[in-house]
């Protein structure tokens, strides 16, 4: 049981040197970087508070899970263990089964599947048996978790075929950008380390873990926002960034200007 938790444990290893910065952090640059998902979290959860409180409360978990995404990524470079390898691909598995619960359109349920409810327990019971299946060959792990990335895309492309908004369409697109530019530091680090160790910059992994939050920050954002068109348009919800719409990388968020008031009134 303890050899769980034992250092590089894991048959994971990422090109940064090992102990290179300090003799207790296995990966130093990949665990501080790590602590971004400190940053980004309470801002998302602070900015989506008006549309959880509209929509429903549940959102607030997605970015409360980040930040144990965050710590389990931080624990797991920090010792490259076999359990911080699971916490982390678990915890990020099931912040990706609580996000197609919340926010998967509806009209691209499966036929058989009639309303939300329905599809959530689905998505539950299919998490909770990739959970298991996770300990068959865990190094395929990270490879299959990115893959949920490609069909994110391809969803978000269905919905956005007829959109014409300019700000909703540069949301998208600089979801899909960051997002590029994440996986390609992933796949470069993975890959192309002996590379990158020539030119003494093994760092990529950490680029990885910056780049994919603020992926993630765009992308739920502009679900959130296509799912509060179907589900509360009296909200009237709108996109705008923090600390300002003339940021080239602010944090997006949704502004409501109807409420459910306005709605009982007119
Ligand atoms: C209808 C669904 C809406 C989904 C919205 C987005 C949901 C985001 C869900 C999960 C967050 C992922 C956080 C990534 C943490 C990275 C930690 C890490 O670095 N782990 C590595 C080991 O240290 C490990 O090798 C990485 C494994 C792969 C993780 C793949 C995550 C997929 C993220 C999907 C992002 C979608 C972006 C779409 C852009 C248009
Ligand atoms: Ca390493
Ligand atoms: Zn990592």
């Amino acid at each position: 049981m303890t050899g769980l938790f034992a250092y590089e444990s894991s048959d994971l290893d990422w090109c940064e040197d090992n102990y290179r910065h300090s003799e207790h952090i296995v990966e130093y640059f990949n665990t501080m970087s790590s602590l971004f998902f400190f940053v980004i979290s309470p801002i998302m959860l602070y900015l989506l508070h008006p549309y959880a409180r509209e929509r429903n409360l549940a959102v607030h978990l997605v970015w409360i899970m980040m930040i144990f995404v965050g710590l389990f990524s931080a624990y797991f470079h920090m010792t490259l263990s076999f359990m911080g390898q699971m916490l982390d691909e678990l915890s990020i598995l099931w912040v990706l089964g609580l996000c197609y619960g919340l926010w998967f359109p509806r009209r691209l349920f499966p036929s058989f599947i009639k309303d939300r409810t329905t599809f959530s327990r689905l998505v539950m019971m299919i998490t909770v048996v990739t959970t298991l299946c996770s300990f068959v060959k865990p190094t395929a792990n990270a490879y299959l978790l990115n893959c949920f990335a490609l069909h994110i895309i391809y969803s978000l492309g269905l919905e956005m075929r007829t959109c014409t908004d300019p700000k909703v369409l540069r949301l998208c697109w600089s979801a899909v950008g960051l997002w590029v530019l994440a996986i390609s530091c992933w796949i470069s680090d993975r890959f192309g380390c002996s590379f990158w160790q020539k030119l003494n910059f093994c760092y990529l992994h950490g680029f990885w873990h910056i780049l994919i939050v603020m992926a993630v920050a765009y992308a739920s954002t502009l679900i959130a926002y296509l799912d509060a068109n179907y589900e509360i348009p009296y909200s009237l919800p709108s996109l705008q960034y923090w600390p300002s719409d003339n940021w080239v990388l602010g944090l997006p968020y949704i502004v409501l200007k109807g409420t459910t008031k306005t709605q009982k009134i007119f």
